[in-house]
Formats: C-alpha cells, sequence, structure tokens
C-alpha cells in the first residue's frame, strides 16, 4: 500500500533514547547501550599503520594568491582542507567554546530543559542520526538555526544574552566566510559569471544560504576503544566550517587507506565538503565520510557550523523533509 512521507514520520515515534543523551556524569563503565562491537574496520589507520602514516589534509593560507588552485586541489583529492587566515578572532572561537562548556557543565536536569522537541531541529539532544545505529553515542550536542534566545532562555532565564550575543556574533563571521569559500569552490569548479546569476536566481539560491550551528562535546570515557563520539557519517548541506579544542578525536575514511586521524592545527578551521556540494560538483569534490572518537581523559568540544540554502535549512524543521533525510 502506498504511503506518503508525512504517514511515515508519524508512524516513525522517536525512542526517548534518541533525543535524551546518557547523564555522562553518574557513569565510571561504559553502559552496554553505548558499547560498539569491536571490528577490524573499528581501528584506525593511524594505528595499524604506524610506519606508513598517510598525509593528513592541506592546509591553506585564505589570503594565498592561488587559493581557488589551492582549494579545488584539497576539495578533489580530500573533500576537506584546514584555513588559515580566516578572519574570525581566536578570541571569538575562544568565548564560543568557553559557552558551550558552560552549557555542557550544567547538570543534567537543567540541560534537559531545553531538550530537543521530538519534531524539533534546535535545542539539547543526541545526534540527529543516532536512529540509524543500534548502539548509542559518547555524545551530546547543542542546535542552533537563527537566534538561541528560546532555548538559551531555558537554561539561564536571567542571564542568557551574552550566550545569544557570542552565538550570534559567530553565525555572522561564518556565514561570511562560507559565502567566501563557496565563490573560490565554484571558480574551481569552472562556474563562469553567467552561471553564477543562474544559481543565484534558481530555487536553490545558493546566495542566500544560511547557517545552523551545532555545538558538540564528548565527555571523557571509560573505555574509548569501545565507545564512539560521532557514529560514521557524512553532512548533509553545503560546506561544513569545524572548530575543534585541542583533542585528537576527528578522523575522516580514506579508501584503501581506513580510518585517518585530522590532528587540530592551531587556529585553523577544519573546512568539508557535505552532500549537496559534492551534488552540485557533479561528484568532483566527494562528501567526507567522518566520525569521532571519545577521549579517556580529556573532554572534547567542537563547533560545527553547517551552511546550506535557506529552502533547504528550512525543511530541516520540516517533519516531512525529516523523515527523508533521517528516518528513512
Ligand atoms: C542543519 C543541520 C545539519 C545536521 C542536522 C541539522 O538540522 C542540525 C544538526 C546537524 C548534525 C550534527 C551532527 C551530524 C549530523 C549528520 C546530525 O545528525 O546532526 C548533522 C546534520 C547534517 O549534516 O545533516
Ligand atoms: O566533533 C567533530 O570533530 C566533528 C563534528 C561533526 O562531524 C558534526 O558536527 O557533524
Ligand atoms: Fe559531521
Amino acid at each position: 500500500m502506498a504511503t506518503s512521507l508525512s504517514q511515515v514520520f508519524r508512524d516513525t515515534h522517536l525512542q526517548p533514547k534518541h533525543i535524551i543523551p546518557l547523564d555522562f556524569d553518574t557513569v565510571r563503565e561504559l553502559p552496554d547501550s553505548h558499547a560498539w562491537i569491536q571490528t577490524d574496520d573499528f581501528s584506525c589507520a593511524y594505528q595499524i599503520r604506524m610506519n606508513e602514516l598517510p598525509t593528513t589534509i592541506p592546509v591553506i593560507d585564505l589570503q594565498a594568491p592561488n587559493v581557488v588552485e589551492l582549494m579545488g586541489n584539497a576539495c578533489r583529492r580530500w573533500g576537506m582542507f584546514q584555513v588559515t587566515n580566516h578572519d574570525v578572532p581566536s578570541s571569538l572561537v575562544d568565548e564560543v567554546v568557553e559557552h558551550a562548556r558552560r552549557l555542557f557543565a550544567l547538570p543534567a536536569e537543567q540541560k534537559l530543559k531545553a531538550l530537543r522537541s521530538p519534531s524539533g531541529a534546535t535545542g539539547y539532544g543526541v545526534a540527529r542520526i543516532s536512529p540509524f545505529f543500534s548502539k548509542l553515542m559518547w555524545h551530546e550536542g547543542f542546535t542552533i538555526m537563527g537566534s538561541a534566545g528560546e532555548h538559551a532562555k531555558q537554561l539561564w532565564p536571567h542571564h542568557y544574552e551574552d550566550f545569544c550575543d557570542v552565538m550570534d556574533n559567530y553565525q555572522k563571521k561564518m556565514k561570511s566566510l562560507a559565502y567566501k569559500i563557496l565563490l573560490l569552490l565554484l571558480k574551481s569548479l569552472g562556474v563562469d559569471e553567467e552561471d553564477q546569476q543562474l544559481l543565484c536566481s534558481s530555487s536553490a539560491s545558493l546566495y542566500q544560504s544560511e547557517s545552523a550551528l551545532q555545538l558538540n562535546s564528548y565527555p571523557t570515557c571509560p573505555n574509548p576503544n569501545r565507545a564512539v563520539g560521532l557514529a560514521p557519517h557524512t553532512d548533509s548541506l553545503l560546506l561544513t566550517i569545524l572548530h575543534q579544542n585541542d583533542i585528537n578525536g576527528l578522523q575522516i575514511f580514506q579508501e584503501g587507506i581506513g580510518w585517518t586521524p585530522v590532528p587540530p592545527v592551531p587556529g585553523a578551521l577544519i573546512v568539508n565538503i557535505g552532500d549537496l556540494m559534492h551534488i552540485i560538483s557533479n561528484a568532483r569534490f566527494p562528501t567526507v565520510y567522518h566520525r569521532v572518537i571519545p577521549n579517556e581523559t580529556r573532554h572534547r568540544f567542537s563547533i560545527a557550523c553547517f551552511y546550506g540554502p535557506r529552502l533547504i535549512l528550512s525543511l530541516h524543521h520540516c517533519p516531512s523533509f525529516r523523515s527523508l533525510v533521517f528516518d528513512l
């Protein structure tokens, strides 16, 4: 019998564990719900082939005269690069991380006041891809689209303004950086002025793109060898701009090599190609399959900014689109 997407969504009941993170402060051992089966695929190329370390993703100076060529090459080969000289003040990045640290340090019952609703896209919760996996991730996140006000008030009824201002400023900086990078990438693909106009006026309207901000927290983990911070996935939009603190954990999958670490470079931001950019580039840029492994002694934080066409981002709120992307 034929069924509509919205019907599928109505029939899909998210279980609480697919929204509510574990209260990490209360556990001393890895619970079975979070213990992933160890397979060969699980281990990292870095650990199994210490003698033949794969070269890692390029670090590109945004002001370099040949930046178009450098970015084009990096995206064709890796779908990813790190960017320096990007004009995002390190003081602003530090402030965002400090606010994230403060948010995730709140008691669980306080964080749950800003819990993402089952049909919503913003607020506190586990990664949206969680229902795809039988085990749970060693991770908690907080998603912001536009103003963070609504959820920040639930967390700090009297002192939420500073949090909102910092998140607003960071989103503005990220949007303008993502736009700059998008233009450079289109140029590297040979998109001429006329085609740029076309993309501009089409329903995809790339030039009116918006962003969503995701604060990620990976608490210290009693058994990181069997836990997964963020399960293997690709990001769905055009570009992701990521700040990771100084703790390893992010890995990308390379055909024929395996899982390869992306080491933190102080001051650099990671840029990775998402599914939409992969499509727009006619598959010349690969979308990056990546994951995060937690750490035994240090709490890892990252700040991801997802940049994509306004229409598609607003559809992330819409149940039938969500069921298409996340539930099928
Ligand atoms: C705009 C978005 C991208 C994202 C889904 C979301 O609506 C907000 C959270 C984002 C995130 C972060 C963790 C990995 C990911 C796959 C997920 O489950 O939620 C991405 C989503 C994405 O790239 O589609
Ligand atoms: O924490 C990281 O390094 C990666 C986060 C990520 O992949 C995401 O938010 O989509
Ligand atoms: Fe990701």
